[in-house]
């Protein structure tokens, strides 16, 4: 395909050999891509180009690359791809991940804002302090059920907040429904770079589902029922509610009010539309990773032991030993703030990020980079730059108190930088992720202590770290010991609020 082109204007930048036709197809693995892609931007530096089938994969791997493309250059690359397998006949083609530049994006971001916004995560406040408390009970009568908990806090405050529904337990249809979705869409439809076949010869999605070869057709088709009960169970459940009289103040109820006060007699079809899409886009986004985020904690926590000590030993000078934290007390907790954001750069809950499409031809540094390629960056790759953070494998919250080098340094290596995406297609989470991933850390540190398991000879077990995920760097559940701190802290956790 490339031969029948024009000569580029600059050379492609440099990647894996591809083989003639294919490309790198084989250099696609499903299993921590991320790893291979840190390997390449060690070897090809700021930028890593290969192509599936003729097409263009861009992988940012230097800060300098991605904040110049995807923050300065954004107004050419906040696109999506089209991608046929997932968007077409997976039917995901709707969620706010996948859609197009352009004004469907921006209402559906219009919206997010209104549900995520910073003045609205300031009115859930009270809600996450409320949900804390049940959060730590669950885990200290079930640690070894550390995961469950997590996902029944993030996705249970997610579908009350978006939904308006009470997750009772983590066998709630909507929770377990979440649960199989995600997964289906980050182990199997968008595993290995996402790009199947048809997304290049999209012609091949004519092929009759009998076909030799179309054994992703019948897959995709089942898929697809899964992931519209996904995006359409909850949503019913509210109007249904909202029909009888009885729906919780939401984020779908709230925003489909005139109809619930009789003013209008049916939904809009474009409100149903982006209410739909954008309440199912934010529930889905939230789950995998809270549980990435707090499963790195606790990791962290487990190997290190005298960081747990330094933050107990701040939070108990600051909060006393009566109460849990708060969201005020915040700002007299440096040391906890410090451990947040070493968290999310040493567990980089999204290590590939998400696809973007260069939407015109573009040169970078006197490399060619043709329009219409997927370009994602490599947060692996900036969250272990050495320059940015000198020893990056090492789990080290002092690094944030060391005096950067100059200015620009020190607001870059903040890892909320780029942790969550960038400008047009920035993550609408990042503020809920701020105030209740944080929360739930402090509340673990000020009353729980964390380490080891021991065997049955009393000997410490070390974590064993494995990722299953294609998409989320989330830990398997590994052996940890999780008890109260003391007696004291018990009795806390079994005050009930008034
Ligand atoms: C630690 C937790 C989280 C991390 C690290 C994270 C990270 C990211 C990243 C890297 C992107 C891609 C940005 C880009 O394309 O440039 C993204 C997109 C997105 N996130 Fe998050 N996220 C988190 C939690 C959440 C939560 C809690 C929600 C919702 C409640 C959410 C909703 C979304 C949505 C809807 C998008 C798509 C935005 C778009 O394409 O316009 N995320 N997130």
């Amino acid at each position: 395909r490339q031969l029948t082109k024009p000569k580029p204007p600059a050379p492609y930048p440099p990647g894996p050999k591809p083989l003639p036709i294919i490309g790198n197809v084989a250099d696609l693995t499903t299993r921590e891509l991320w790893l291979v892609a840190e390997r390449w931007a060690k070897e090809y530096g700021r930028i890593t180009y290969l192509h599936v089938f003729g097409q263009g994969l861009v992988f940012l791997n230097t800060p300098e690359a991605v904040f110049e493309l995807l923050d300065k250059r954004g107004a050419i690359y906040s696109d999506k791809p089209r991608l046929v397998m997932a968007g077409e006949l997976c039917g995901c083609e709707n969620m706010v991940a996948f859609t197009p530049y352009g004004d469907r994006s921006r209402r559906q971001r219009k919206l997010m804002q209104i549900a995520l916004g910073p003045s609205s995560i300031k009115t859930y406040q009270p809600l996450l302090e409320l949900e804390t408390k049940p959060f730590l009970r669950r885990l200290v009568a079930d640690p070894s059920k550390y995961q469950d908990h997590i996902r029944q806090y993030a996705g249970g405050l997610t579908l009350l907040v978006v939904y308006g529904h009470q997750a009772k337990s983590i066998d709630d249809p909507f929770l377990r429904l979440a649960e199989e979705c995600v997964s289906l869409l980050s182990n199997r439809i968008a595993s290995g770079g996402g790009i199947w076949p048809v997304d290049v010869f999209p012609s091949l999605k004519r092929l009759p589902e009998w076909f030799p070869g179309a054994g992703f057709k019948r897959n995709a088709a089942i898929w697809k029922k899964k992931m519209e009960e996904f995006v359409d169970k909850p949503y019913e459940f509210v109007l249904d509610e909202m029909d009888k009289g009885i729906a919780r103040s939401s984020f779908v109820s709230v925003l489909l009010d005139n109809v619930a006060q009789g003013k209008d007699k049916e939904v809009d079809p474009q409100l149903d539309f982006d209410v739909r899409w954008t309440a199912n886009s934010m529930y889905g986004a939230s789950i995998d990773t809270t549980i990435a985020t707090i499963s790195h904690f606790i990791l962290a926590m487990v190997q290190h032991p005298e960081v747990l000590k330094r933050a107990q030993a701040e939070v108990d000078a600051v909060v006393g030993p009566n109460r849990l934290p708060v969201c005020e007390d915040r700002e007299s907790l440096p040391y906890c703030d410090a451990i947040f954001s070493e968290t999310l750069r040493w567990g980089v809950p999204l290590p590939l990020t998400l696809p973007h499409r260069l939407m015109e031809d573009d040169i970078y540094d006197d490399m060619f980079i043709p329009k219409g390629s997927i370009v994602r960056y490599i947060d692996l790759a900036i969250s272990r730059d050495e320059k940015l953070y000198p020893d990056p494998y090492s789990f080290n919250p002092d690094r944030y108190f060391h005096p950067a080098v100059d200015e620009a340094t020190a607001r870059r290596r903040d890892p909320r930088m780029y942790i969550f995406g960038f400008g047009r297609r920035r993550c609408p989470g990042a503020n809920l992720v701020e105030s209740s991933a944080w929360l739930l850390m402090v509340s673990v540190i000020a009353t729980l202590d964390i380490g080891k398991a021991i065997d049955d000879q009393g000997r410490e077990i070390e974590p064993e770290v494995v990722f299953d995920n294609a998409i989320f760097r989330s830990p398997n559940p590994f052996k940890c010991s999780i008890r109260p701190r003391s007696e004291h802290a018990l009795k806390v956790l079994a005050q009930e609020d008034v």
